[in-house]
């Protein structure tokens, strides 16, 4: 991305912590220079400011983007201390929050609801955003071109749609990072070391993941190369696809339970 406007005008980040520290981070490591960052944060990160990144200080008037990565719950004391107009736009991280909410608060900007991952720390998440009626394409494509410094970027065709995107990718990384952990449990249970079973279930999980999208096949048919008929994933996988106790439901129990959490956090 040609961060050229954004060095000029600068991009204020409210929240800059985990979500906002990686979004961050991959900016920083694309080419958004540190003297045009702007954080407002009450417990920044000691390195901002050794970087040369403004932290709490004066906001510029009408920065180039305003981006909001605080917990939702904060959003109603954060927003009526903001204020931008037209010529800057507004992007938002948090789950559930709608853009009325952020309308109300920003009668005259183009608002972007987006919906990103933490790989977007190494340049590998993924982003799903939707804009309001004030965001025209300039304002969607710069939106997609800041989140595509960071990963890839898909537009949603309607903000009902947020919700479940919320508890799938948003929330995804959580639950793959918690099957390496089981997967890591369940080999020490059969007799390998700590050591040995995380760092086989580690590689496991980024080498499937990194098969998935390389190959851009069908996950079945993955799935499918590594089961011998009679073998030893075959009778794994009885047990994992089981329709009642298996992995399907759980997941849509998850999803279901996330997804509903996002719809609670935007009333
Ligand atoms: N962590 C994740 O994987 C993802 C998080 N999000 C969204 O990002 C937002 C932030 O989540 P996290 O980064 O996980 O939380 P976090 O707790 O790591 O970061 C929130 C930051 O906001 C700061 N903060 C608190 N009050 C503030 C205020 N009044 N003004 C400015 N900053 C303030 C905190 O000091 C903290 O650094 C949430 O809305 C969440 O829904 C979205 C996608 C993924
Ligand atoms: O847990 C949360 O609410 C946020 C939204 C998606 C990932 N983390």
């Amino acid at each position: 991305m040609d961060f050229s406007d954004l060095n000029a005008r600068g991009l204020v980040l409210v929240g800059c912590g985990r979500m906002g520290g990686a979004l961050l981070d991959g900016w920083l490591k694309n080419g958004l220079a540190a003297r045009a960052v702007h954080v407002v944060d009450p417990n920044p990160r000691a390195e901002l400011s050794d970087l040369g990144i403004s932290v709490n200080g004066k906001l510029p008037a009408a920065p180039a983007v305003l981006v909001i990565a605080v917990k939702p719950q904060m959003m109603a004391d954060v927003l009526p201390r903001l204020s931008v107009g037209a010529g800057t736009l507004v992007i938002s991280v948090a789950a559930g929050v709608t853009l009325a909410a952020y309308e109300a608060a920003f009668p005259a900007a183009p608002i972007v609801r987006a919906m990103p991952n933490t790989p977007a720390a190494i340049g590998q998440g993924i982003t799903a955003v939707i804009g309001n009626a004030r965001a025209g394409e300039a304002e969607m494509a710069l939106a997609e071109a800041l989140l595509s410094a960071v990963g890839r970027v898909v537009r949603l065709e309607g903000e009902d749609q947020m919700d479940a995107v919320t508890a799938l990718s948003g929330s995804g990384p959580a639950y793959v990072f918690h099957m390496i952990e089981a997967m890591a449990a369940a080999g020490e249970a059969e007799g390998l070391s700590a050591a040995l079973a995380l760092d086989l279930a580690r590689a496991t999980v980024a080498g499937a993941g990194a098969l998935a999208v390389h190959e851009d096949a069908d996950p079945a048919r993955l799935r499918e190369a590594v089961t011998s008929p009679g073998g030893t994933t075959a009778a794994g996988l009885k047990e994992l696809m089981d329709p009642k106790a298996g992995l399907p439901p759980l997941m849509r129990r998850t999803i279901a339970a996330a997804a509903a959490r996002g719809r609670e956090l935007g009333k």
